[in-house]
């Protein structure tokens, strides 16, 4: 199977995201998309930053019922923070049969160079990226394929915001994700 790697801190997942991943698996070769939610960034500031637990609770809600994501906690069980060339590692150890892409947008792409053995993962790894306002993406690049994709310019960022406001930003997320956020008093 060829599966499509979407790392992300997903706090809280929303509809840009759950958007791009369903938009990935339906418009390219892609037979999964895999959510690989990172408990921690190397390059995030812990601050607002919810359990890792809640946080892929909230993605399994938003994929519910799309057989072909998946959420993986695989990071949950390796050294933190979070390098993505060990999760890929430990992945391809696990999964000998099956082929793996990493999917970003070009705002991250355009970061990679500063990632762990990041020559390691251009060199290795399919890289699908979609382009993001503000960022051009260097077509140059082999093994990189640009996917043009749908955008909600939103962002965890603008979200944790508003519920702290209390304010209604319940469309921005997933079926299901606000109810269960607003449940368990996340981000308040
Ligand atoms: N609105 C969006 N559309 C498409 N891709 C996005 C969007 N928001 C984030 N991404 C990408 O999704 C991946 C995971 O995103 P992440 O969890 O950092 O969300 P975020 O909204 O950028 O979070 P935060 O605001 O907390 O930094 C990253 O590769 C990021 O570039
Ligand atoms: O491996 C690295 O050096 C590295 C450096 C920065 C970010 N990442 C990963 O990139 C993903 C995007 O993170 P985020 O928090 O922007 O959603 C997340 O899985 C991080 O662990 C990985």
């Amino acid at each position: 199977m060829k599966i499509g790697l979407y790392f992300g801190s997903f706090n809280p997942i929303h509809i840009g995201h759950l958007i791009i991943a369903n938009h990935f698996q339906n418009f390219t070769d892609l037979d999964q998309v895999w959510f690989v939610i990172s408990p921690q960034n190397p390059f995030k500031k812990k601050a607002s930053l919810a359990n890792e637990f809640d946080r892929l609770d909230m993605v399994e809600i938003a994929i519910k019922d799309y057989p072909n994501l998946r959420a993986s906690d695989i990071e949950f069980r390796l050294p933190k923070p979070s390098y993505t060339i060990d999760t890929l590692i430990h992945l391809e150890e696990r999964y000998p049969n099956d082929q793996f892409c990493l999917i970003m947008g070009s705002d991250n792409l355009k970061g990679l160079h500063k990632w762990k053995n990041s020559e390691i993962i251009l060199a290795k790894y399919p890289i699908y990226v979609y382009p993001r306002p503000g960022y051009v993406q260097d077509e140059s690049l082999e093994n990189v394929q640009i996917v043009e994709a749908p955008l909600m310019e939103i962002s965890s960022t603008f979200i944790r915001s508003a519920v702290k406001e209390n304010r209604n930003i319940k469309p921005m997320l997933p079926n299901g994700v606000w109810e269960h956020l607003d449940k368990i008093g996340l981000y308040k």
